[in-house]
């Protein structure tokens, strides 16, 4: 393995950037050159493709997003540009490939395999949604962002006496709301992966008012459905003014945490060492807080564990 090449797809999430830098940085201590690919798959398809050293990676361990940009690219999804990308990839003298993304960047890079290119998937989705890992780059962020968020929108529900409903992104995962939520001490959690028992959250506002509660934060997962229905409904039954809040992409950006960085730099490093020892269609996670390596297949079917057992405890606490 002489060139490696590294590339960001699907949603960015904090702490790419210093899984980058572990890249470019190990792979050219170990004397491998290194390739940045612009913008996922589609640049790919496109030739976008930058030379990478030691001072391209300077000074971004801290910055949100991905220096090298993200896509998300229907055209690679077929055999046709997936055959493209292979023909530019060894025309560039890439033989193995990092990949930064999620479940749809790693079936992506399964595809590239198959075809003959060696790569290596490092989970990177603020969603938390890949179930072989505990954990994805980006997520610690996300819940920190959403936390402080949570901290903001208490301060103003008091001084008004009115409840909020923060939709948190995660696709149909609820890991980013019960996290953040519990981090945060919302009243209730709503996620896909249970059933809504709207009575409950508003027997809870009602208890809350009568005991003098200003605030009553409920955290709804966008893989739910509609908060402005959820808060109204709340509304009307409890006469409690209800305003809703999407936080939307403010969660996928941000200075990453410090346990992103540690994860990220980890992951970039050990996607190398395995390229340098010829191993490919391997997907890195973490597993009872060490680094684990799984086929890129069995990582994308890996089904989600929820969390039933924090879940259960976040009620006791709010009550
Ligand atoms: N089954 C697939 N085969 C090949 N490429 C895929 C497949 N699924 C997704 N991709 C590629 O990966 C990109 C990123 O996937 P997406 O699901 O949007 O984000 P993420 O990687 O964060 O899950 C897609 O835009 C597409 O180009
Ligand atoms: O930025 P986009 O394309 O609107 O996508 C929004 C989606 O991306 C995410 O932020 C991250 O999802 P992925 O990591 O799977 O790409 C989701 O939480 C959200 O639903």
């Amino acid at each position: 393995m002489k060139t490696i090449g590294v590339l960001t797809s699907g949603g960015d999430a904090p702490g790419m950037n210093a899984c980058i830098r572990s890249i470019v940085r190990s792979s050219i201590y170990s004397g491998l050159k290194v390739k940045g690919i612009k913008f996922g798959y589609d640049g790919l398809i496109n030739r976008k493709i930058i030379d990478m050293d030691v001072s391209s990676v300077a000074d971004i361990i801290h910055r949100g997003g991905t220096i090298l940009g993200s896509a998300r690219s229907k055209e690679f999804e077929t055999e046709e540009g997936q055959y493209k990308a292979i023909k530019i990839l060894e025309e560039e003298g890439i033989e193995g490939l990092v990949l930064l993304g999620g479940d749809g960047t790693f079936r992506g890079a399964h595809e590239i395999s198959k075809k003959g290119i060696k790569v290596i998937g490092i989970p990177c989705t603020i969603d938390n949604d890949m179930g072989y890992t505990d954990l994805t780059i980006g997520f610690s962020t996300a819940v920190g962002t959403v936390v402080e968020a949570i901290g903001r929108l208490r301060d103003t529900s008091s001084s008004h006496g009115r409840g909020n409903v923060l939709e948190v992104m995660g696709r149909n995962c609820g890991d980013l709301a019960l996290y953040s939520g519990i981090a945060g001490g919302a009243e209730s959690i709503v996620v896909p992966e249970i059933d809504m028992n709207l009575e409950e959250i508003i027997e809870k506002v009602n208890q809350g008012k009568k005991r003098g509660k200003l605030h009553h934060i409920v955290i709804v997962a966008e893989g739910v459905g509609d908060s402005f229905k959820i808060a109204k409904k709340i509304e009307n039954s409890t006469g409690v003014e209800t305003k809703v809040t999407v936080l939307g992409h403010i969660q996928r950006g941000g200075t990453p945490s410090p346990e992103d960085r540690i994860l990220a730099s980890e992951f970039g490093s050990s996607a190398v060492d395995l390229l340098i020892e010829n191993k490919t269609d391997i997907a890195i996670g973490k597993k009872n807080g060490k680094v684990i390596f799984r086929t890129i297949e069995e990582a994308v079917e890996t089904k989600k564990e929820f969390n039933t057992y924090l879940y259960e405890m976040s009620k006791k606490l709010s009550i």
